[in-house]
């Protein structure tokens, strides 16, 4: 990965720690993803002390060993179903600040964890930044199902008008993906996503499907990191 490109990220996490971590923040969500990583280097700069008052709430197995490898006190959104703040990476965030999630599969645990919090604060790099969804991100929309219902949600997928519904496969393992849940994931290409809403609420309905990567009208600021070292900030 190019430098220029982590430093965008890192720019954009930084910028997310500084606004929104302030004195009075309790409860804090984690998202997953590469991205999320500067968020924990910029909150472990602030020192041990200023850490010590938050609870952090993992949103997939690799955020939970990221706050847990670097001493943060863990918690869970079973304990804590009320956050202060979640800040998470996305794939391709719209000129609405509506995003597609879930290229590293955990968009289901993300999506509890960012509703949960007051604040849902989106970071990422210049190329995720697009006027409509689909326009940048081709790798489809994942959408997390029940495993043995994947060749009927892959049919009622195509029913919808999706172009190319495809079962993510493992690279490390022989077979599909696995999800932290347990769950298979398809990855479903619509073209450009000019109704997001409208969209997730038909994929939504399909029986076995257990989260779509379409995050609708839940982020409240959106930071991106560019390509000239300059960040900017989308708000709702
Ligand atoms: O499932 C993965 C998440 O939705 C990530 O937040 C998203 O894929 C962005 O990841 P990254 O920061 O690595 O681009």
């Amino acid at each position: 990965m190019s430098s220029l490109i982590e430093e965008a990220k890192r720019r954009a996490a930084y910028r997310a720690v500084d606004q929104h971590i302030t004195y009075h923040v309790r409860l804090v969500g984690i998202g997953s993803g590469s991205t999320i990583g500067y968020v924990v280097e910029r909150l472990l700069q602030r020192g041990k002390e200023a850490n010590a008052r938050i609870v952090f709430i993992p949103t997939s197995f690799q955020s939970r060993q990221l706050i847990v490898d670097n001493g943060l006190t863990l918690g869970d959104v079973d304990q804590y179903p009320e956050l202060d703040v979640t800040i998470d990476g996305a794939d391709e965030v719209d000129e609405n600040l509506n995003a597609i999630k879930g290229g590293g599969g955990c968009h289901l645990r993300e999506k509890v964890v960012a509703e949960a919090a007051k604040k849902f604060i989106i970071i990422a790099d210049y190329r995720k930044n697009a006027k409509t969804l689909g326009e940048k991100w081709k790798q489809g929309i994942p959408i997390e199902v029940v495993p043995f219902t994947y060749t009927r949600v892959i049919k009622e997928l195509k029913d919808l008008g999706c172009e190319n519904p495809t079962l993510r496969m493992a690279n490390a393992k022989a077979g599909p993906v696995i999800t932290d849940n347990g769950n298979f994931l398809i990855d479903a290409h619509f073209g450009l996503v000019n109704s997001p809403g409208e969209l997730l609420r038909k994929i939504k309905l399909l029986t076995g499907v257990v989260e779509v990567g379409l995050f609708v009208d839940v982020a409240d600021v959106v930071y991106f990191g560019n390509e000239d070292g300059s960040v900017s900030e989308k708000k709702r």
